[in-house]
């Protein structure tokens, strides 16, 4: 069966959108591997499936999966790139939406410069929300906690965007450790859901560099929660201001946290690449 998508890419995050409403999509998890190769299938780092929601306060519903098939709570780039089709492909007119994520209720909104501002909702750090299994019985939360790997000891902030982060900051995020230290933290076994490992270098209290290695995907050009995770676990250390620069490789992003049960909010680009078509096999389907 033919399957439409369309590539998009939100600072080199780059993402496979399939149209749910007007399509009936089964996809396995072997499928969405094999649509995720970048040599033997389309190639992204995310599958971002668009549903409608059951619900009258919701436009839609939000589907992420990694591409290695398994499905998450949470993806930044790919909200700011949610909002950008549904209005291109014309399945909703309004300028905000409300989209309904494994996690919580996410409100992306389409500025008039084209970028995209997305009220990301509220982060969490106690560790049983992360999940992370703390060494002590904790009183709330922890800004930082030490952990240990292979011997040496990180210390790293953890938060929840929906999705697990464990934060570092580092005097060069060039120099940053991310090919061997990134995979031994997302796998590590403190992270019984495994964690996406994100590496900051602080600038100044608004500007921050920020590489991550993400939770089955490996290190992205950029990351949306990656960089609202970094900007809170800064502004809960007391090194950066309530609205940030986020410097990544793939680009800039734009965070703002007031703190407390605030929500963050994230603003950068959401670029469509092309839209194309693709023939399933056996009982995948798409009608
Ligand atoms: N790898 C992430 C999902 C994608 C997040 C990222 N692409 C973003 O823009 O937030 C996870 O397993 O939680």
């Amino acid at each position: 069966m033919k399957l439409q998508f369309t590539k998009m890419q939100g600072l080199g995050n780059d993402f496979m959108v399939i149209d749910g409403v007007n399509q009936q999509v089964k996809l396995s998890t072997d499928t969405i591997r094999q649509l995720g190769d970048r040599h033997f299938g389309i190639g992204f780092d995310q599958l971002l499936l668009v549903e409608n929601s059951p619900r009258a306060d919701i436009d839609f519903s939000y589907r992420i999966f990694n591409n290695d098939g398994g499905e998450v709570e949470q993806c930044g780039n790919g909200a700011r790139c949610f909002a950008r089709f549904v209005h291109d492909k014309k399945l909703s007119l309004k300028k905000e939406i409300a989209v309904e994520t494994a996690r919580g209720v996410i409100y992306p909104r389409l500025e008039d410069n084209g970028h995209v501002s997305v009220n990301m909702g509220v982060p969490q750090f106690t560790p049983k929300e992360i999940p992370f299994l703390a060494d002590a019985i904790e009183e709330g939360d922890r800004v930082i906690h030490s952990l240990d790997v292979d011997g040496v000891s990180f210390e790293i902030s953890v938060v929840s965007m929906g999705n697990p982060h464990a934060v570092q900051v580092v005097a060069d995020v060039e120099a940053a450790p991310v090919a061997s230290i990134g995979p031994k933290i997302e796998n590590h076994p403190q992270f019984p859901s495994k964690v996406n490992v994100g590496f900051m270098q602080i600038i100044s209290r608004d500007e921050i560099k920020l590489r991550v290695f993400e939770r089955a995907a490996g290190e992205t050009l950029a990351c949306g929660t990656g960089a609202c995770a970094a900007v809170v676990a800064g502004i809960r250390r007391g090194l950066l201001n309530p609205r940030v620069r986020v410097i990544t490789h793939g680009g800039e992003l734009t965070i703002a946290w007031e703190g407390n049960s605030q929500a963050v909010w994230m603003t950068g680009p959401a670029v469509t690449v092309f839209d194309g078509t693709i023939n399933l096999q056996g009982e995948e389907y798409a009608a």
